[in-house]
């Protein structure tokens, strides 16, 4: 974890609220990013509108890196390819942007070749109208490997604007990889849990509660898949859990996509599991669950939405209850829970099962033979064994998907 200190040039036309509430939100990015927060410098007077920052304050910036010992600094306002590089060589660490930082955010929560692709693009989109300065400042100072940059030419802008066509005709023809990964998985007999909500809502302290008794072995076959997704098993039925990127306001064109292709998981889901924290003001929790069934709407096919109120500790039991009522029409499927404290974990496992795509019930009787055999272990493997009694024939009582009911069919005795 790289510690850092976050800059924010406050915004003379809103009011405190909503500049204190932009460098929280800030904060919970470079958190998401896997940075440890060390220090915080807000310019609040109106420095000359060239600069983010006035001079005083990079002086000030620079002392507060050294003694923190901050490896990086990252501004929430959007820095010129000059100020990131002037700053830099002020405070003498890495500096970025909040662009950047979300840029990194994305890349890391990656995981299927059509969002990995889609991210690139938007670093490409990001860097070409920088494109030029950047050559020119390495030119000036001899300073390759600024900005990631090694040896540089002055193609670069072609460069990247070859990329870009590239990276758009490979996007054009790409197929949606993360269509076949639903179907592997649904052969198998899992269920796709996704969890949603908006960053630091406390999605992945959830993941973690869910899985911690996840059984190691199927894990091993899904991380290789998809690093974010571990197997949850609830009364026998076994489901994946996707931990998923948290939903960031205020983003550029540019990044839309981007944003959204790291979303296929929750797109493709059988269920959603919204997380929302409940400490955040109601009608700060009401614009957020607005914008997630935005989201939601229409890219989704019949997935059932699970609302997860979490943070419950943090709130006394009157005040939950009154804001449940004002958001109650946006939370489908309530449930309080408290991530950290595994407080309503039990009732949230309930209520995910109880949600699950239906599964057919059926007795059925297979011939004792090796064939027989064989389809027993495979139906242990795919669906729910009830009750097994071994006789002249192997008589069952199982539950399982509709597919793998239809395939014993010349079995079943009743459903
Ligand atoms: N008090 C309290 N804090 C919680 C709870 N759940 C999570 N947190 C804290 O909230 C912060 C964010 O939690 P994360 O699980 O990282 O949130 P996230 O939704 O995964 O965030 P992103 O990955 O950035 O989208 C952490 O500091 C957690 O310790 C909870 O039930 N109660
Ligand atoms: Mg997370």
């Amino acid at each position: 974890m790289k510690k850092t200190i976050v800059v924010q040039r406050n915004d003379p036309n809103a009011d405190d609220a909503s500049n204190e509430r932009k460098l929280a939100e800030l904060k919970e990015l470079a958190h998401a990013a896997d940075y440890v927060v060390v220090g915080v410098l807000v310019q609040s007077r109106y420095p000359d509108r060239k600069y983010q920052i006035g001079r005083g304050k990079v002086d000030e910036l620079a002392e507060l890196v050294e003694a923190l010992d901050a490896e990086k600094v990252i501004f929430n306002n959007q820095l010129s390819t000059t100020q990131i590089y002037n700053i830099s060589e002020t405070c003498k660490c890495e500096v970025m942007d909040r662009f950047q930082l979300i840029l990194e955010i994305f890349a890391a929560r990656a995981t299927t070749r059509r969002a990995k692709l889609q991210v690139e693009l938007a670093k490409l989109h990001y860097e070409l109208p920088k494109a030029r300065s950047i050559v020119s400042l390495l030119k000036k100072e001899e300073r390759p490997g600024f900005m990631g940059l090694g040896g540089y030419e002055d193609s670069y802008e072609q460069d990247i604007k070859k990329r870009i066509v590239r990276i758009r005709a490979e996007l054009l023809h790409s197929c949606k990889g993360s269509e076949s990964l639903r179907s592997f998985r649904h052969e198998r007999g899992f269920s796709l849990v996704a969890l949603a909500g908006y960053t630091n809502a406390g999605k992945s302290t959830l993941f973690q509660s869910l899985v911690k008794e996840g059984t190691i072995v199927e894990d091993m076959l899904f991380t290789t898949l998809s690093p974010t997704t571990r197997s949850l098993t609830i009364n026998k039925r076994r489901m994946l859990l996707t931990d998923t990127v948290g939903f960031i306001e205020d983003l550029p064109y540019w990044m839309v996509d981007a944003f959204r292709s790291t979303l296929d998981e929750i797109f493709l889901a059988d269920i959603i599991l919204l997380v929302v924290d409940m400490s955040d003001p109601v009608d700060v929790i009401r614009q957020k669950l607005a914008v997630s069934h935005d989201i939601f709407w229409k890219r989704t096919e019949g997935a059932v939405i699970v609302t997860a109120l979490n943070k419950t500790d943090l709130l006394p039991e009157e005040d939950l209850q009154e804001k449940l009522d004002v958001i109650s029409y946006l939370a489908p499927h309530p449930v309080m829970i408290s991530a950290i404290s595994d407080k309503g974990t039990d009732e949230l496992k309930q209520l995910l099962y109880e949600n699950l795509p239906k599964w057919e019930h059926s007795r059925i009787s297979i011939p004792m033979s090796e064939e027989g055999m064989s389809t027993v272990s495979w139906l242990y493997d795919e669906g729910i064994v009830h009750t097994i009694e071994y006789g002249d024939s192997i008589l069952m009582e199982i539950e399982a998907r509709d597919e793998i009911i239809q395939k014993v069919k010349p079995f079943v005795i009743s459903s």
